[in-house]
């Protein structure tokens, strides 16, 4: 049973463990579990039989659940159920849900005792771990937030059997990205036949996934350096996202900003790794891209996060492994958007 430990003020396990979902137990009597429409029913009734919850909140699939309205929402129940200080949230699903409850957890009086049951893969090997909670605003991807870590995280492998194969595809792009900037013998593993949750190995490439995010958050938890390289390709993606007001998904748009970012690298004289990126966007088929110019998305891209007074920030690749963040020139960021479009077209071949 693999156990990661992710270090920093308040250390923590991620447990990749088969039927860990039914065994999970927290050390509170009162529990509100959050978790979202998508998750299927058998899932939350585990879950459900396991920690008796004082409430049970359902929320929208999606980044339909990542909003003011939602958020104030589910603050409203936990109050009026009288959840105390020594409760405890607990989400239950995908990245969007589990950064919701994240959040709920770190502002609802302050700050509650906050648990994650991931149960899809973008959820297990990154939106999980690493304590970055929040919502989004009509202007931005994650414009809200707080640095919550969880105090434990339980990744149950049966639970992705269950995944559309659109959302598993969605996930792999931030295990592909792990490989880029951190452990390229994930490159392979990702695109095998064998990355499938029913297979013997596919544990082991998970955890190790799931580790090159553990080991960056460990050293960095607030992105004062180093954790910035965890956004590879995400400067394009989160405008791919709030352009189309989430019409496209964060794991689709994370394949088309690392091809991006790939191309870029290779603009301001990287190695060439766009292949890589190529191959990978043949392997996912994401869902098509929407006609969209430059100009469209730089309003969202200049509220990126990385930005500082200077202007925005990209994190590009010198090699495999070997990230760093960079000011682009305008010039370069258009032609190469040129680029990436043609490019770009061609995948979206039999989107599912
Ligand atoms: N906090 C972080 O560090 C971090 C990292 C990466 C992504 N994110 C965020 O995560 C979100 C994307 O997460 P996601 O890719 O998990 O998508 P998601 O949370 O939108 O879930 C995708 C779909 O899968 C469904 N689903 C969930 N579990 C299922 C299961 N076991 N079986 C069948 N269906 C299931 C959901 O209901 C939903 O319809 C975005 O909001 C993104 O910004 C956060
Ligand atoms: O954990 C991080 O740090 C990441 O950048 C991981 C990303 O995959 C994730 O999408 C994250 O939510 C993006 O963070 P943001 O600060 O750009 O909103
Ligand atoms: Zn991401």
């Amino acid at each position: 049973m693999p156990r990661i430990e992710v270090g920093g003020p308040a250390p923590y396990p991620v447990t990749v463990e088969r039927g860990t979902l039914e065994r999970v137990r927290v050390p509170h009597a009162q529990v509100a579990l959050i978790h979202d429409a998508g998750v299927p029913e058998r899932w939350v009734r585990q879950v459900e039989q396991a920690l008796s919850p004082a409430l049970s909140v359902q929320v929208p699939a999606r980044d339909d659940s990542k909003t003011v309205t939602v958020y104030a929402d589910v603050l409203s129940q936990l109050a009026q159920a009288g959840l105390t200080r020594s409760g405890a949230v607990v989400g239950l699903g995908g990245g969007a849900t589990t950064d919701l409850a994240g959040f709920v957890a770190a502002t609802y009086l302050r700050g509650v005792a906050f648990y994650s049951l991931p149960t899809t893969l973008l959820g297990m090997v990154d939106a999980a771990v690493g304590g970055k909670t929040g919502i989004n605003l009509p202007e931005g991807k994650n414009l809200v937030g707080a640095f919550y870590p969880a105090r434990a995280v339980w990744c149950d492998p049966q639970v992705l059997e269950t995944l559309p194969p659109a959302v598993f595809r969605e996930g792999a792009a931030e295990a592909y990205k792990h490989g880029l900037i951190a452990d390229p013998s994930l490159l392979e593993r990702v695109l095998s036949p064998d990355f499938r949750p029913e297979h013997p190995a596919f544990e082991d490439t998970l955890a190790d996934a799931i580790r090159v995010k553990a080991e960056v958050v460990t050293r960095d938890l607030t992105e004062q350096g180093e954790r910035a390289h965890l956004n590879f390709g995400h400067t394009l993606a989160h405008a791919l996202e709030a352009v189309t007001h989430h019409g496209m998904s964060h794991g689709f748009a994370v394949g088309y900003g690392m091809h991006y970012a790939a191309l870029l690298s290779r603009a301001l004289g990287g190695t060439d790794l766009s292949s890589h990126t190529r191959r990978f966007l043949a392997w996912q088929q994401p869902s098509p891209l929407p006609e969209l110019s430059f100009d469209d998305l730089s309003p969202y891209m200049a509220r990126d996060k990385k930005a500082d007074d200077q202007g925005v920030r990209f994190v590009l690749l010198h090699d495999l492994a070997r990230p760093y963040l960079a000011r682009v020139p305008d010039t370069t960021l258009r032609e190469v958007y040129a680029t990436w479009q043609q490019d770009c077209t061609a995948f979206a071949l039999s989107p599912s």
